[in-house]
C-alpha cells in the first residue's frame, strides 16, 4: 500500500491552545489545498523535561492531545513518536529521511521558534532552506498573543495551578479538558452526604488544578451534564488518605458510571477547598455550588 500524502504540523502541542491553533489551521488548510491528510507530530514525552531532567506535569495526556487537535482543528492523524529513539537524530536526516521518506510529508508547517533535531539544531529558517532543497512546501507561523502575552503551554501551566481557569480558557481557546476512566471512592458522597461524585483519576504526568471547586462539564456516553467539581485532598473527611481526588456531582443524573470513559472540561473555579466543622455544612455548602453551576451555565448559553 503506498503512504499517503501528509501535510504535518511539528511540536508538542501540549494543551492545544491557541497559538498551536494558528498551525492547525494552516495544516487544515494546506491539506484540502493538496489533497492530503492533515496530521501534526508530538512527541510521547516532553522533549524539556527529558532534557533539563525537570518534572512538568502536562496540560493534557497524549490521548487528549490527540482528541484536542482532531476535535477543534480536524486532524486526522497525530503521529505521537518516542522521544527517546529520536533524540539523537540530526535535523537534516529528520526532515528528509523521517518526514519526506518515511512519512510522506509533502508540507510542514511549525512555528517561529521551533527548534528540532539533535542539539536543537533544526531552525525555522533552515527548515524552510531544507523544505525547498527537498520540494516540500513549508510555512513558519509567527507568534500569536494574547493581551501582550506569548501563548504557550508553559504560562498555561501556571494559570491551571493557581485555579484561574477563565483565563486559561482563553488563552487555550477552548476548555481545559481532562480524560479518563471513572474510579471507585468511598461511598461517603452516596452514603452520608447525599451527593453521589465521580471520581475522575488524574492521567498520569498531568497537573493538578488548584484545589477548590469548579464549575464543570461532564461528556460520557455520548452525553454532556453540568458538574460541580473538587478537586483536592478533602480535609472535612476524617479518614482522608492525602491522596488528591478530582470528583464531580453530575446535575441532575442518576445512575452508575464506575469503569467509564468520562471526559471533563473546566469552565471556573468558585471557591477553595475548605475544612468544614461538620459534613452537614460541607453538604449546604455544595448545595450551594451547584446552584452558582446552574447559574454560570445558564448564562453562557
Ligand atoms: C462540589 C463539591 C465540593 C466539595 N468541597 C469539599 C471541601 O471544601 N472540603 C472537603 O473536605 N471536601 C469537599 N468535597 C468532597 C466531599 O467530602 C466528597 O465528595 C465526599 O467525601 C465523597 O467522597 P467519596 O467519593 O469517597 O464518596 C466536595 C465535594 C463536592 C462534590
Ligand atoms: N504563541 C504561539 N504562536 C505561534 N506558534 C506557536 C505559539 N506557541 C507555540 N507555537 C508553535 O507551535 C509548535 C509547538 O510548540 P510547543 O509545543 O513548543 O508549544 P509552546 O506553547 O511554545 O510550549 P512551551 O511553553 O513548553 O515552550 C511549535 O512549532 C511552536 O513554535
Amino acid at each position: 500500500m503506498s503512504t499517503p500524502k501528509r501535510v504535518i504540523a511539528l511540536g508538542f502541542f501540549d494543551g492545544v491552545h491557541k497559538g498551536h491553533g494558528a498551525l492547525l489551521r494552516t495544516v487544515a488548510q494546506a491539506a484540502d489545498r493538496l489533497g492530503s491528510m492533515p496530521c501534526a507530530f508530538t512527541f510521547d514525552r516532553s522533549p524539556t523535561a527529558a532534557i533539563t531532567g525537570q518534572t512538568i506535569p502536562l496540560l493534557s495526556s497524549v490521548e487528549d492531545r490527540v482528541w484536542l487537535m482532531r476535535r477543534y482543528y480536524g486532524i486526522e492523524e497525530v503521529i505521537v513518536a518516542p522521544f527517546d529513539g529520536m533524540q539523537k537524530m540530526d535535523w537534516q536526516d529528520f526532515v528528509s529521511e523521517y518526514l519526506q521518506k518515511e512519512l510522506g510529508c509533502v508540507h510542514v508547517v511549525a512555528g517561529h521558534d521551533f527548534h528540532f533535531g539533535y542539539m536543537g539544531k533544526g531552525n525555522p529558517q533552515r527548515l524552510q532552506e531544507k523544505c525547498r532543497e527537498l520540494g516540500m512546501g513549508c510555512d513558519i507561523i509567527q507568534k500569536v498573543e494574547q493581551d501582550g502575552i506569548t501563548i504557550s503551554s508553559t504560562y498555561i501551566r501556571t494559570l491551571i495551578a493557581q485555579g484561574e481557569m477563565e483565563r486559561a480558557n482563553q488563552f487555550l481557546g477552548h476548555p481545559h479538558t481532562l480524560t479518563n476512566r471513572v474510579a471507585h471512592g468511598k461511598k461517603i458522597g452516596t452514603t452520608t452526604l447525599g451527593f453521589p461524585t465521580v471520581n475522575l483519576l488524574i492521567p498520569q504526568g498531568v497537573i493538578v488544578p488548584a484545589y477548590g471547586v469548579y464549575a464543570t462539564r461532564v461528556w460520557f456516553d455520548g452525553q454532556c451534564r453540568c458538574a460541580v467539581t473538587n478537586v483536592g485532598v478533602r480535609p472535612t473527611v476524617e479518614d482522608n488518605d492525602g491522596h488528591v481526588t478530582v470528583e464531580g456531582f453530575i446535575l441532575d443524573f442518576d445512575g452508575d458510571l464506575y469503569g467509564h470513559e468520562i471526559r471533563m472540561e473546566f469552565y471556573k473555579y468558585l471557591r477553595p477547598e475548605q475544612k468544614f466543622a461538620s459534613m452537614q455544612a460541607l453538604a449546604d455548602e455544595i448545595r450551594h455550588n451547584a446552584q452558582q453551576t446552574r447559574d454560570y451555565f445558564r448564562q453562557l448559553t
